[in-house]
């Protein structure tokens, strides 16, 4: 073991159970997260070897992608694929003992929401979910990945996982970031700047002052995309602002428990001297508002930019993939951000369906109405973040402004339920991934922030928000 030690380090040696000559490692798992889109042939496989979940209690099951987003999904749920996939959600967790959140129960939500929500997720934790995005959980200074369905059905039997470990990556983020810019805008730069493939084979530890300065909201939206990023997770040291927000959590833990916790997360930091294999710096002062032009997460540019020229790329595949998703898009290079006009706005997903996302959409919608081309929905992260919204007041504030307010679910961030883009259809959205027909068949994904998002609702399309407030 080295003397120095990066915090992905740290916490791998802490769950590392046994490593092989070759590399190969089995880690212990902490928590397992579990939804119906990968989940359904790992029970079959527990079912077929007559296993059983080896840690019920260290596995939180939830129905996110397929649900509806309408209020009469209380009544039950039309698409057939979608019910299959509820309903074997349903029978396995209560035929294996593991504590569901239903459709209806006010907990239920976007998996990766409702771990941090219920205090599920705690620092210094190993956890998995048959889910790409379970990096977001990194935010908290927990090692965080998504696995495969056949690792699903592994972790569920044993609670352990094998894996090689991954090379370190520090990404510094130094300076204050300027109003009107965001979490989002700051792993959209990121991602600009190492391209979908730069974290491969790395876990990225986010470090500097814009960093600390977030929210731990604005930390989960940074480590959310840390996939699209490449890396194999994304990871925050846990600080005062962590504790904070973990505090009171149903499942953290309490008094003394509490007390013996907080020592340990306050030793889950880089050392000072240990090594990175790759660093990359970005100055948060100097980052814009930024929107997506193409189809991979990396085609990024300011919202003060134009479209750009794929004729100036120098390599010929790079240029051809950017002049496929330039038509794909409908685009013609040169044209201005802020002239390019949307059919659809979708807030929401796990990247940017949390309360304070929706706050920052209520002071734009405030007073404003949706521009009459647009239908703009809003989609809660879960049902807590619902609830809290109607505390404040701030579903009244959509509804008067023409927002279509929703049930908790993935929704419109992949169309596995009815929200969905029509072909054709241009939509600024604050999810993640910007893929073709990722919202909809030929649909157009622009990814930007919730303020960004909720100012192009109202003016029917791209607007600089640090001009606009
Ligand atoms: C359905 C699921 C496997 C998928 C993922 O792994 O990320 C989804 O959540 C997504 O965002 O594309
Ligand atoms: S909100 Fe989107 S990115 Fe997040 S888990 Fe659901 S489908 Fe995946």
């Amino acid at each position: 073991m080295t003397k120095h030690r990066t915090l992905y380090d740290k916490v791998f040696d802490d769950h590392l159970v046994d490593r092989q000559d070759d590399g190969t490692c089995l880690i212990y798992i902490d928590r397992h997260l579990v939804h119906e889109v990968t989940s359904p042939q790992a029970f079959e496989g527990l079912r077929l070897a007559a296993r059983t979940v080896r840690h019920p209690e260290k596995t939180l099951a939830v129905v996110d992608h397929n649900v509806p987003t309408s209020p009469d999904r209380k009544f039950g749920i039309k698409n057939e694929e979608s019910r299959i996939q509820v309903e074997a959600l349903a029978k396995n967790a209560a035929d294996f003992g593991i504590e569901y959140y239903n459709e209806a129960d006010s907990r239920q939500g976007i998996v990766h929401i409702v771990g941090p929500e219920q205090g599920f997720t705690l620092p210094g934790m190993t956890i998995v979910c048959g889910d790409s995005h379970t990096s977001t959980h990194g935010a908290f200074g927990a090692l965080a990945h998504g696995i495969g369905t056949s690792e699903v059905e592994h972790v569920l039997a044993t609670q352990t996982l094998i894996q090689r470990k991954a090379r370190n990556m520090l990404i510094q983020v130094d300076g204050k970031l300027p109003e009107g810019v965001t979490a989002k805008d700051i792993i959209l730069a990121i991602i600009g700047e190492i391209g979908t493939a730069g974290g491969t084979g790395h876990v990225m530890e986010y470090a500097g002052e814009a960093i600390r300065a977030l929210s731990m909201e604005g930390r989960m939206t940074v480590c959310n995309m840390s996939i699209e990023g490449g890396a194999r997770a994304g990871l925050i040291a846990p600080d005062e602002t962590t504790f904070a927000y973990i505090k009171d959590r149903p499942r953290a833990p309490k008094g003394k428990a509490w007390d013996m916790a907080r020592a340990y997360w306050e030793t889950l930091h880089t050392d000072e001297g240990a090594h990175f294999d790759r660093v990359v710096k970005l100055d948060a002062a100097s980052l814009p508002p930024i929107v997506t032009w193409g189809s991979s997460p990396e085609d990024v540019i300011s919202v003060t930019g134009a479209v750009p020229d794929p004729d100036q790329i120098p390599d010929e595949n790079k240029r051809q993939s950017k002049k496929r998703a330039l038509d794909y898009m409908g685009l013609t290079p040169g044209t201005k951000i802020t002239d390019i006009a949307l059919d659809r706005v979708f807030i929401g997903s796990c990247t940017n369906g949390r309360i304070e996302d929706l706050r920052e959409v209520a002071k734009i919608a405030e007073g404003r109405k949706v521009h009459e081309r647009v239908n703009a929905m809003i989609v809660p992260g879960s049902g807590l973040v619902k609830a809290q919204a109607e505390a404040e007041g701030l579903d009244k504030i959509f509804i008067k402004a023409g927002f279509d307010w929703r049930e908790p679910g993935c929704s419109m961030c992949l169309a596995m339920n009815d929200d969905r883009l029509k072909p054709g259809e241009r939509c600024a959205s604050t999810s993640n991934r910007n893929f073709e027909g990722r919202q909809g068949f030929k649909g157009r994904t622009h990814l930007v922030s919730p303020a960004m998002a909720a100012a192009a609702a109202i003016a029917g399309h791209f607007v600089d928000i640090r001009e606009w407030r």
